[in-house]
């Protein structure tokens, strides 16, 4: 039968205060990040934008205890996985592989090809597909594989998004009623789904599901919970000058403050596990700005972290990938493409044809952009908000 492997992808964090600088290096390295039209430019801007925020970054970082628990949360998922699927009569070794820390994805597959794995089952920790996320993690999945012959006797398959799982869908909606079972009006209390943003750019042009994907679990997570609750989806965490999805959760929480709703319960939904943008971004800043806008009583759903129904969840995930034909790093890679008026302007999922000109161009506005970053402290990063 031979042996079994499990690979969770996920994003990784910071662990430390120290770490925080190259952390962002390696985030903003990635072209399905920071989409820019010349490979050559992706290192130097990652260095000068991680260097120019990390200060910033670290400052959230110490306001949730100095680092990011993402680390730990997913290796207590892993190992919570590891005996339900021994206790369901299929053994596995789980693996982490983080895309921008520690456990790496390629120090991940290193032990996959130590321990002999013969069956690997990939599972992102993402419920819903995002180029910028579970795509990002496949796309360097792909590109090691290519280069390692050896890999190939691997027998593998991917789970591309899992939002429609009834048991992850279950787990949330079990989570939102107790939350809303805390309010004496509980079927007035207005459930407040905050999804993390990307750009708009991203679905419109290179076809990301993720917005699609998004609004449908909201939906089923609704009708699994079955309760009358008026609800709203916005998206947070926005990141430099583009357009990214609206609403943007703080618009949210003001209009619904204007319209006089009190009592909210905040849904995290793109991520299982507390990182820094529930633990800072949503219970510290969102918290404060519904204050403000006269929602006194706000509160969080907790993210699913080792729930014991979400485990089982990711269980019933991986032996059903397991009994079912495999799909290819390259089935869950390809991406619609659109082609714009320009050729140098043609989307592709990553880096984008260079074109001389462009190079050129780019290469000023960056040189003027940087110089006067140093010079001021107040150039037009800091004023576009990558900084
Ligand atoms: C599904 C979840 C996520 C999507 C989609 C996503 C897209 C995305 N993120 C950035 C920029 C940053 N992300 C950062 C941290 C971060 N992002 C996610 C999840 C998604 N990102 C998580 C779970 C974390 C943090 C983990 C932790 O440490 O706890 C950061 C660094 C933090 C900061 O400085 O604010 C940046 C920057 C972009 C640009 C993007 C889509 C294009
Ligand atoms: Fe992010
Ligand atoms: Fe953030």
């Amino acid at each position: 039968m031979g042996r079994t492997g499990v690979l969770l992808l996920n994003l990784g964090g910071p662990d430390q205060l120290e770490d925080v600088r190259p952390f962002l290096f390696n985030l903003f390295s990635d072209p399905e990040i920071i989409r820019l039209p010349f490979p050559w430019l992706q290192k130097p801007l990652a260095w000068f934008i991680s260097t120019m925020r990390a200060k910033k970054s670290q400052e959230n970082y110490r306001q949730i205890g100095g680092g990011s628990p993402l680390r730990q949360i997913t290796e207590a998922q892993a190992q919570a996985l590891e005996a339900h699927l021994q206790q369901k009569g299929q053994p596995a070794r789980v693996y982490i592989g983080m895309r921008y820390w520690h456990p790496f994805t390629e120090e991940a597959i290193a032990r996959i090809k130590r321990d002999r794995i013969d069956r690997l089952v990939i599972l992102p920790l993402y419920p819903q597909f995002s180029i910028s996320t579970s795509g990002s993690s496949f796309r360097l999945m792909e590109k090691i594989w290519q280069e390692d012959p050896l890999l190939n006797r691997i027998d593998y398959t991917v789970i591309r998004s899992w939002y429609e799982q009834t048991g992850y869908l279950q787990a949330m909606a079990d989570l939102i009623a107790q939350e809303l079972d805390r309010f004496p009006n509980r079927d007035e209390v207005t459930v407040f789904f905050s999804a993390h943003g990307v750009p708009v750019s991203y679905v419109e042009e290179a076809g990301d599901p993720y917005q699609k994907e998004i609004e449908e679990c909201s939906a089923l997570i609704m009708q699994n919970l079955n309760r009358p609750n008026p609800h709203v989806l916005a998206y947070q965490s926005r990141v430099g000058p583009v357009e990214w999805l609206k609403p943007y959760t703080e618009d949210a929480i003001e209009q619904l403050g204007a319209e006089g709703v009190q009592d909210l319960v905040v849904v995290p939904i793109s991520f299982v596990s507390e990182h820094i943008e529930t633990l800072e971004e949503i219970d510290i800043e969102y918290r404060e700005l519904a204050e403000e806008a006269g929602i006194h009583n706000f509160r969080r759903v907790p993210a699913l972290n080792t729930h014991p129904v979400f485990i089982d969840a990711l269980a019933d995930l991986v032996i059903n990938a397991l009994n079912s034909p495999s799909v290819k790093l390259a089935e869950v890679t390809q991406m619609k493409k659109k082609v714009k008026m320009y050729p140098q302007e043609r989307w592709e999922w990553g880096l984008t044809t260079s074109a001389e000109v462009w190079n050129g161009r780019v290469a000023m506005i960056a040189l003027i952009a940087l110089l006067l970053e140093l010079i001021s402290g107040q150039g037009p990063l800091h004023l576009v908000g990558l900084l």
